[in-house]
C-alpha cells in the first residue's frame, strides 16, 4: 500500500480518536477486511472508498461492534473496543448512519431524534413514571439538545410530521440528526448522499462541513460519490477486495495507479 502521508496538524498534536490496527475479517474464505490499518485524528474528516464489495461497510461493522474481527485491534480514545457489543460501542461514543435509512417511519422527526438521546438517559423507570426531579430535568435537557439539532439541520418545518411522509433527502438528514443527538465522539457516515439529487447532495455536504466546523466531531465517510469525497475529506483510505491500496490526501490518492486500476480496471 502507498505509505501513510503526513496527517493534518491537529491529528499530529493529539492522540487519534480512533485507531484501527491490522484488522482481518473473513466470511467463509472471503477476506472482507484484509490487514487494514488507519487512524482518525480529532476533528478529522476521514474517508474510506473502494469498488463494490471492497470491504467498506465491513470496516464500519467492525468499528461499531456488529462483527468481531479474527485479528487486529480497534481503539476509541485509546480504549480497546474490539469485539464489544454494538450498544456498548454506541454508549462509548460511536454514532452511525446507514446506507438505507433506518428510522422509525411512523414516529415524528422530534421523536426519532429523542431516540438518539437514549444513551444519555440515566434515570430509572420509577423516576420516569413518577416524573420525579431528575427525570424531569434530564428530559428538559434532552429536548434542548434535540431542538438545537432541529435548528442546525433546518428541520423545523417537518418536526411534528411522521418521518415516513418526508422526502428521502430529509429522512437522510433526520438520520444524521439522530446520530448527532448521541453527542458522539466519532460519527460514521455510510453513504450519506446515496440516492440523493444534486440539491440534496449539496445540502448534505454543507451539513457535514458544518458538523466539523461547528461541532468538531471527527467523522469517517464511506461514499461512492467521488466528487464529494475529494471535496470534503482530509484523508482517504482506498480499499479493494478487503485490502488497503492507498492512504493519503484526496490529491495524493486520486491519481495513484492502483486506485485507477481498482476503479477503471486499468492503470494510467
Ligand atoms: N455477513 C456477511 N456474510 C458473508 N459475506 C459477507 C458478509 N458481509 C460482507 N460480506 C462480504 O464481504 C465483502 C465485503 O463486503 P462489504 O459490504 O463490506 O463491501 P462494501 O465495500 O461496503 O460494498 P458496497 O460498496 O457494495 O456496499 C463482500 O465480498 C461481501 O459479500
Amino acid at each position: 500500500m502507498t505509505q501513510v502521508q503526513t496527517p493534518p496538524a491537529q491529528a499530529r498534536t493529539a492522540p487519534a480518536v480512533l485507531s484501527f490496527d491490522d484488522v482481518h475479517l473473513s466470511f467463509a474464505g472471503v477476506k472482507a477486511v484484509n490487514g487494514v490499518s488507519f487512524t482518525v485524528g480529532r476533528n478529522e474528516l476521514f474517508a474510506v472508498i473502494g469498488p463494490n464489495g471492497a470491504g467498506k461497510t465491513s470496516i464500519f461493522n467492525v468499528i461499531s461492534g456488529v462483527y468481531r474481527p479474527q485479528r487486529g485491534r480497534v481503539t476509541l480514545d485509546e480504549r480497546e473496543i474490539t469485539g464489544m457489543r454494538p450498544d456498548r460501542v454506541a454508549t462509548l461514543g460511536v454514532a452511525r448512519t446507514f446506507q438505507n435509512v433506518e428510522l422509525f417511519q411512523h414516529l415524528t422527526v422530534v421523536e426519532n431524534l429523542m431516540l438518539g438521546r437514549h444513551h444519555h438517559i440515566r434515570y430509572g423507570t420509577l423516576a420516569a413514571i413518577a416524573w420525579l426531579g431528575r427525570a424531569r430535568r434530564e428530559e428538559i435537557a434532552n429536548r434542548a439538545v434535540v431542538e438545537d439539532i432541529v435548528d442546525f439541520l433546518e428541520l423545523a418545518q417537518w418536526r411534528r410530521l411522521p418521518v415516513g411522509l418526508l422526502p428521502y433527502g430529509v429522512q437522510k438528514r433526520v438520520e444524521l440528526g439522530r446520530a448527532l443527538a448521541m453527542e458522539p465522539k466519532l460519527l460514521l457516515l455510510d453513504e450519506p448522499v446515496a440516492g440523493m439529487n444534486l440539491e440534496e447532495t449539496e445540502d448534505m455536504a454543507r451539513y457535514i462541513l458544518d458538523i466539523r466546523e461547528e461541532m468538531s466531531i471527527p467523522m469517517i465517510l464511506v461514499e461512492h460519490d467521488m466528487g464529494l469525497v475529494m471535496d470534503l475529506a482530509d484523508r482517504v483510505l482506498v480499499v479493494d477486495f478487503g485490502t488497503p491500496i492507498a492512504l493519503g490526501t484526496p490529491k495524493e490518492v486520486q491519481h495513484h495507479p492502483d486506485v485507477l486500476r481498482a476503479y477503471l480496471g486499468e492503470a494510467k
